[in-house]
C-alpha cells in the first residue's frame, strides 16, 4: 500500500508568536520503498515523524495535513493515525530504550506484539515466532535473548530487537528516526541492512530520518530535503545526488563526507555547519525563499517571491523549489 502525506503544517505554542516548525509538507512513499528525509538540526524532521505517529508534544498544533494509506485518508489534525500505532505504523527511535521497557524481557516485548498481530496462536507458538524474528534480524543466540532484559544487550543488539518488533507488527509505514546515530559505523551498516530487509520482506513504506546524505544515497530510493520546515527538493535519491536542483541540496552534498570513512559522527555534525549562516527564525513569517539569506545563488527576487515547485524530470518525480533553476 502506498503512503502519501499531504499539506502537513505544524506549529508549536510557547511564549510569544507560534513557531512554524513544518509548513505545507507533502510526499509519497510507494510500498517497498524507502524515503530519506534530510535536513539540518531544527529543520522539522522529527516534527514530521511525530505528527504522522500522533505523538507530538502537548504544545504542538497540527494546522493541516492528512495521510493516505492505500485508499484511506486519515486526518492528522484530528490525530486519526494514533490508533494505527503498533500495527499500521511503527517507529524506530535513535535510542532503542525508548521502545523497550526495562522491567520486561526481550521475549515479553515480542510476545506482547504477537498478542495483537497473531491472536489465534498458542503461547508456545508465539514464543517460537518471537525467536524466529530475533534470528531473522541476525541477533546471535536468539533463544537465550528471549529471557534477557534490555540492559543486558548492546545498543546495536537492542536496535535489532526493535526491528524484530516492527517485523512482527507488520506495519504499512515504518518510521526510522536517526536509527543509527548512536551506533558505531560497522554496527550502523548492519542495522541499515536489517531495516532494508524488513522493508523488502513486508513490502512496507519506510521513512528514514537522518542528518546523513551518505546513508540516504546508499540505502534510500527517494530523498526529500527539508529546510526551516519547508520541503525544498524531493525525488529519486540518485537523481538528486547526480543533479541537485536546489542550491541547498547541492551544498549539503558538497559537505557530505563518505559514510565509509572511519569516524563519521564528527564529520556529520560538522557537515551542515560549513554552510554559512543559520536557520531563519521560525516564529516570523517568511517572505520569498526560506533559504535566500544563506544561498550563494540568490538574487533580489529570491527574498520576495515564494518559489513554486519546478519539475526536473519528465515524470515529475524530481522537483525543487528554486527561482534560479534554469538560470545561468
Ligand atoms: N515542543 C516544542 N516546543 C517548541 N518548539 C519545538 C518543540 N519541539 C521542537 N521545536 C522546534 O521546532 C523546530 C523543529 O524541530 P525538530 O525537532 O522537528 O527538528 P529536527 O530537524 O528533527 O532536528 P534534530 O535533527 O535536531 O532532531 C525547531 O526549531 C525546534 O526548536
Amino acid at each position: 500500500m502506498s503512503v502519501a502525506v499531504s499539506n502537513l503544517s505544524v506549529d508549536y505554542r510557547g511564549h510569544g508568536p507560534d513557531l512554524h516548525a513544518v509548513r505545507d509538507v507533502s510526499f509519497v512513499i510507494p510500498p517497498g520503498k524507502m524515503l530519506g528525509l534530510v535536513g539540518e538540526s531544527g529543520s522539522g524532521k522529527s516534527t514530521v515523524a511525530f505528527a504522522l505517529m500522533g505523538l507530538l508534544q502537548a504544545n504542538a498544533r497540527i494546522i493541516s495535513g492528512d495521510m493516505q494509506i492505500g485508499g484511506r485518508s486519515y486526518d492528522l489534525t484530528k490525530n486519526a493515525t494514533a490508533p494505527l500505532r503498533g500495527h499500521g505504523l511503527a517507529m524506530i527511535f535513535q535510542d532503542p530504550l525508548l521502545s523497550l521497557n526495562p522491567v520486561f524481557t526481550i521475549g515479553a516485548h515480542l510476545i506482547e506484539i504477537l498478542r495483537v498481530a497473531a491472536p489465534g496462536e498458542s503461547a508456545g507458538r508465539r514464543r517460537a515466532m518471537a525467536e524466529e524474528a530475533l534470528a531473522k534480524v541476525k541477533l546471535t543466540d536468539p533463544r537465550r535473548r528471549l529471557d534477557q532484559y534490555p540492559h543486558e544487550l548492546s545498543g546495536g543488539m537492542r536496535q535489532r530487537v526493535v526491528i524484530a518488533m516492527a517485523l512482527l507488527a507488520k506495519p504499512v509505514l515504518l518510521i526510522a528516526d536517526e536509527p543509527t546515530t548512536a551506533l558505531d559505523v560497522t554496527v550502523e551498516a548492519s542495522v541499515m541492512r536489517e531495516i532494508c530487509a524488513l522493508r523488502d520482506e513486508l513490502n512496507c513504506s519506510v521513512l528514514l530520518i537522518t542528518h546523513s546524505l551518505g546513508l540516504v544515497t546508499k540505502y534510500c530510493d527517494d530523498m526529500a530535503v527539508l529546510y526551516a520546515g519547508e520541503m525544498l527538493e524531493q525525488g529519486p535519491a540518485r537523481a538528486i545526488q547526480r543533479r541537485p536542483g536546489h542550491p541547498y541540496s547541492r551544498l549539503l552534498l558538497d559537505c557530505e563526507v563518505a559514510i565509509d570513512q572511519p569516524r563519521r559522527e564528527p564529520a556529520m555534525a560538522n557537515s551542515f555547519k560549513v554552510i554559512g549562516g543559520e536557520l531563519p527564525d521560525l516564529r516570523r513569517p517568511v517572505s520569498g525563499c526560506v533559504f535566500a539569506a544563506r544561498c550563494d545563488r540568490a538574487v533580489a527576487d529570491c527574498a520576495v517571491t515564494v518559489p513554486s515547485a519546478v519539475r526536473l524530470d519528465e515524470e515529475g518525480r524530481h522537483k525543487a523549489r528554486c527561482l534560479r533553476i534554469g538560470a545561468s
